[in-house]
């Protein structure tokens, strides 16, 4: 009788066996799609107390109920990162598992907010673009507008379009003419002549920085002190914990074979982790929303995340009067000084006279 686990037979066996694949090519989305995503999550106390803990989002507010009731919430709430990476780590299993880039993300917005621990997500997206790339043939460019709603009401809680490379099944012929052939023309650095931090985190420090440097060539940006080494926790264990079925996190056999060599952190990890160091130098209120995300380049296991900040517009018009609204852009960067993520960001931050 053949021994199946013969290590030789076994390996005929694999060989010769078809393999129930993940995940969905490029050819299977069509605009107008709206694939309803089957894993719920109910975000949990541990699970938002996991994440924030583990990218250094440590706002009292989102961890002691004092200073939660202060900031004008019932307990603390989902952090709004908690949710984004919530939000999108169920839908990969439908959209991306097949593999390819998570590349930006914008428009991302939080109608329902406050959301409360115990409150479980029922999550949708729509096809709303497919392209052909023209630098990768064996590649395509899918846009999606992903809602993740209460389960329970229906009421949106969070809303956002992303954009991946998803791998084709077959690929095309292209002209080599994308973005990476134009950017090869390289630019000289338009960099103003000074630069200016703020003096505290509140909304008039903010406010008197860029009225500093608009008097001068000078820009309102800084650096944050913090970084964060990714490790197996924050590479692998938080995509997992939003049932992010992404290979990049956590398969290390099929990815010793890409251009990372290894699994790489969730998109939402990284930014979120450059986010918790910005916040921690300023006294955010509220967050608002999120535009024009990018992932420039991979993060790995042993690579350290830090963060930049350059400030953009201050208003003086929030959803309290004891806040104002500050547009941000934020650049996460590793050791070697290379941008991985930015994007902009508005928040409500505290006013000090208050
Ligand atoms: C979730 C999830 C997975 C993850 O979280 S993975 C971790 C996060 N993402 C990454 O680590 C990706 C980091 N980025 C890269 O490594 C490089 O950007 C990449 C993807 C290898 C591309 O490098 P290139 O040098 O080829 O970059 P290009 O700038 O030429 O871009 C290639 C084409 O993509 C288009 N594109 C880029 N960014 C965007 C964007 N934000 N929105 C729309 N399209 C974008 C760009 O225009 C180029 O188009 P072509 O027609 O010229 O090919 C999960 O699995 O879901």
């Amino acid at each position: 009788m053949t021994d199946w686990t013969d290590p030789d037979t076994f390996a005929q066996a694999l060989e010769q066996v078809e393999t129930k694949e993940k995940g969905s090519c490029f050819e299977d989305f069509e605009e107008g799609d709206v694939i309803e995503h089957d894993p719920g999550l109910t975000l949990t106390q541990f699970g938002n107390e996991q994440w924030m803990g583990q990218t250094l989002n440590h706002d009292p507010a989102y961890w002691r109920t004092d200073a939660a009731e202060e900031r004008g919430f019932e307990e603390p709430p989902v952090h709004p990162d908690y949710l984004t990476a919530a939000t999108l780590g169920i839908t990969v299993e439908d959209l991306s598992e097949k593999g390819g880039y998570f590349l930006g993300r914008t428009d991302v917005r939080f109608p329902g907010t406050p959301v409360y621990t115990g409150t479980e997500l029922h999550v949708e997206s729509e096809v709303v673009n497919r392209a052909t790339s023209s630098s990768r043939p064996e590649y395509g460019i899918v846009s999606w507008r992903t809602r993740g709603k209460d389960a329970e009401t229906g009421e949106v809680l969070c809303s956002y379009e992303r954009t991946n490379m998803i791998p084709r099944r077959e690929p095309v012929a292209t002209d080599g003419s994308g973005a990476a052939a134009a950017e090869e023309e390289d630019d000289e650095p338009e960099l103003p002549d000074e630069f200016i931090a703020p003096e505290g985190g509140y909304f008039e420090d903010f406010v008197a920085a860029l009225e500093e440097a608009d008097d001068e060539n000078a820009a309102v940006a800084y650096r944050h002190e913090r970084g964060r080494t990714q490790d197996d926790v924050t590479v692998a264990s938080l995509p997992l914990a939003t049932l992010n079925t992404a290979k990049q996190h956590h398969n290390v056999d099929v990815m010793s074979d890409s251009p990372s060599g290894d699994i790489v952190t969730y998109g939402d990890v990284t930014r979120s982790t450059a986010l918790g160091h910005a916040r921690s130098d300023e006294q955010t209120w509220r967050e608002v929303g999120f535009d024009d995300e990018s992932f420039h380049t991979f993060v790995a296991v042993g690579d350290t995340v830090y963060a930049f900040t350059r400030v953009l517009e201050a208003e003086d018009d929030a959803s309290s009067d004891e806040a104002g609204t500050v547009t941000f852009e934020h650049i996460a960067f590793n050791q070697d000084d290379e941008p991985v993520y930015s994007g902009t960001r508005t928040a409500e931050i505290r006013k000090r006279s208050n």
